[in-house]
């Protein structure tokens, strides 16, 4: 089964008051970050599409510039700007399906913690019991539509009928009765993400302050962490040695 990826990162950024795709995160920014860490769950294989509002100004995206293998990445555009995510979703899909992917995981951009493990265990959890076209995460007492996989072709569908009918909640995409969809507990995400960390996303200024201080606060957790091992290795080859 061919897997895929989308990230959404049209959409205008009103409470971040500047496009979130290019907060610098970690050196690089926020859409390079996110794409990164989407190929690394896909193993660096497949196609991973983009969808962007028009005339929008990206970071370099090409696949030998981040490094990522046989991973293809396709830039698409809102045919309908403005009228949010639901219709990133369905021309994202689309552009999947007709490139011969069968499900994708789709996320927005604004996601620094997506962690690989979570996005494999959806894949997995679709590819059960026959397949199912929808599933999504529910916990913290939400459905989270932007951190789900989809099967490409019949989601892509799905989203064009909701959108002709003005119902322009991607959340409804649970509740069409020619998909099979699942939702997946709290308890279950906790397993492969104990912290939620993926569904962690940066709409303020205060939300990237604080996501930029931890991830700062854990990489000095890990540098003193292999600091110390480097000690004990020390130490050891002394005992060896003596
Ligand atoms: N392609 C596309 N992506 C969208 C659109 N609207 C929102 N998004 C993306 O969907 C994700 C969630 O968006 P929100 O945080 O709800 O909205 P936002 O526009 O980013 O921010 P606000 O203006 O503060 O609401 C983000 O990754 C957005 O980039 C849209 O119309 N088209």
């Amino acid at each position: 089964m061919r897997r895929g990826g989308l990230i959404l990162c049209g959409g205008r950024s009103r409470r971040m008051g500047q496009p979130k795709a290019w907060l610098d995160f970690g050196g690089e920014p926020l859409l390079v970050r996110v794409a990164r860490r989407l190929a690394t769950a896909l193993e660096n294989q497949g196609l991973l599409v983009v969808v962007a509002a028009p005339h929008q100004n990206l970071p370099d995206l090409t696949a030998d510039h981040l490094r990522l293998g046989g991973m293809e990445i396709r830039l698409v555009h809102d045919d309908r700007p403005d009228r949010g995510p639901l219709v990133g979703l369905a021309v994202g899909l689309a552009e999947a399906a007709r490139r011969g992917i069968q499900r994708v995981y789709a996320t927005s951009v604004d996601v620094p913690f997506l962690a690989a493990d979570w996005v494999r265990f959806l894949f997995d959890r679709a590819e059960e019991e026959g397949g199912f076209d929808v599933v999504m995460p529910e916990a913290q007492g939400f459905r989270h539509p932007l951190a789900a996989v989809y099967c490409a072709a019949s989601v892509a569908w799905a989203a064009e009928r909701l959108i002709a009918a003005d119902r322009m909640r991607p959340v409804f995409l649970l509740d069409q009765p020619d998909l099979r969809g699942r939702t997946i507990p709290e308890e279950e995400l906790r397993r492969v993400d104990p912290a939620l960390a993926t569904l962690r996303n940066l709409n303020t200024p205060e939300d990237y302050e604080r996501a930029l201080a931890d991830e700062s606060a854990a990489g000095s957790v890990e540098r003193a962490a292999l600091a110390d091992s480097a000690d004990r290795d020390d130490s050891a080859s002394g005992c060896e040695t003596g």
